[in-house]
């Protein structure tokens, strides 16, 4: 038996009741999405009412629904359902992609990440001086909160002449280093990386995110596919970690390796853009590998589109991750379960560029599934337990179930 998880980064389906708490009551990435699209506001590059035929017999307008008490708009009220669907609540404390990602793994995160949350003049300037010594710098640049394209607009060139990496940080417990790959070399900003890992360990930050990219002040300046997030492990045994030491494996597509820090994982498979980690999932899904866990973020929903704001840009990547879909259905077996879910929110409407406290989708497919609603959740780590079952590990002491254990062929 198999499960293969995928993970829509930042697809919320409508704000929580604790939102307000993060200032985002009425945040809705689905909802917001669908209907900027409905009235002709998402336009670039795509057009008309947003579409999503598969992903809408999985249950994804009726997720949102349950979640926001409203059908997004252009979906059926009663479309032919072939999965089990609902919505969940976050129980972490946070809305950033490890505390997402660990909760639905089983782990939530109730205590409070460093956060380093001054807009300027950001980080301790012991922090500072220890980063400048230990690395041999000739300084540094940033030091305050930004989104991270913004920040090149600002920094890449005097970067370049100075060799002086970007040190920013978001909402989010990152200490983040922009720097440029054949310039300032991308090695270097690894083995920086490894340095600020060590550094923040006291501030309790949760990530350190090295942001390569290439480019000249006169073509602009680009990211590269060769970010490295260094988070620290799971506070406990994810249901990834539960399954490698039973026996089975568990095979990490794009960034979840890192997001895991490596723990309870057998096999990574990088992969860059949508397209090719969905190219990854699928060899992964053809391959013969009882008893695993394959499991792929597809990050560029949060990163290019969602932190961005760019509203047709995340429509057109929806649409795209909905029409590669059907592409997985051939290689499932029938004691196979495909769980498609979120880490958090990140709603292109909403101001500012961080994420957004709202409900994940829950849609869970295969042939031993019945189909229907599995209505609220109340955490994400229903799904850890639901894994959980259906392998025969464990149990966490909390999250209920939704699936029954798997019947072997
Ligand atoms: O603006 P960029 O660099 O993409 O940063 C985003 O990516 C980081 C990690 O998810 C968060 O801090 C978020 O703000
Ligand atoms: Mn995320
Ligand atoms: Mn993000």
């Amino acid at each position: 038996m198999r499960a293969i998880i995928l993970i829509m980064d930042s697809f919320g389906v409508g704000a929580t009741p604790d939102a307000d708490t993060f200032g985002d009551t009425g945040s809705d990435t689905l909802g917001h999405i669908a209907e900027y699209c409905a009235t002709g506001r998402a336009g670039q590059g795509r057009h008309g009412p947003l579409t999503l035929p598969n992903l809408e017999q999985l249950g994804l307008g009726l997720a949102g629904q349950l979640a926001t008490g409203k059908l997004p708009a252009g979906f059926n009220p009663n479309p032919v359902i072939r999965a089990a669907y609902g919505a969940a609540k976050e129980a972490s404390s946070g809305k950033d992609t490890p505390s997402g990602h660990w909760e639905l793994a089983g782990v939530p995160v109730r205590f409070d990440w460093g956060y380093f949350s001054e807009p300027t003049d950001t980080f301790p300037q012991s922090l500072l001086d220890n980063l400048v010594r230990r690395a041999n710098l000739p300084g540094y640049l940033g030091n305050c909160h930004s989104s991270g394209t913004v920040i090149l607009d600002r920094y890449a060139q005097e970067h370049m002449t100075s060799g002086k990496p970007i040190f920013y940080t978001s909402a989010d417990s990152v200490f983040q280093i922009a720097c440029h790959e054949e310039t300032f070399g991308l090695e270097r900003l690894y083995q920086l990386c490894e340095i600020a890992r060590e550094e923040v360990d006291p501030y309790n930050i949760c990530r350190v995110i090295a942001r390569p990219f290439v480019g000249d002040a006169r073509s602009g300046f680009t990211r590269t596919g060769n970010r490295h997030d260094l988070a620290v492990e799971p506070p406990a045994d994810t249901v990834l970690k539960k399954l490698v030491d039973a026996g089975g494996s568990v095979i990490a597509i794009g960034k979840i390796s890192d997001i895991y820090a490596g723990v309870g994982i057998s096999q990574k498979m990088k992969a860059n853009g949508l397209d090719a980690l969905w190219d990854a999932t699928l060899e992964a899904t053809a391959q013969d590998n009882d008893d695993s866990i394959i499991m792929t973020n597809f990050v560029d929903f949060d990163q290019n589109y969602g932190h961005r704001r760019d509203i047709s840009g995340y429509a057109a990547a929806l649409e795209l991750f909905d029409r590669r879909l059907p592409e997985l259905y051939p290689l499932l077996r029938d004691d196979d379960v495909v769980i498609i879910t979120a880490d958090h929110g990140c709603d292109p409407t909403w101001p500012g560029s961080d994420h957004t406290r709202e409900h994940i989708p829950v849609l869970v497919y295969g042939k031993q599934i019945h189909n229907g609603s599995l209505g609220i959740r109340e955490s994400f780590i229903d799904i850890g337990q639901s894994l959980a079952t259906w392998f025969g590990l464990p149990p966490f002491s909390e999250g209920i179930s939704f699936l029954n254990k798997a019947s072997p062929r």
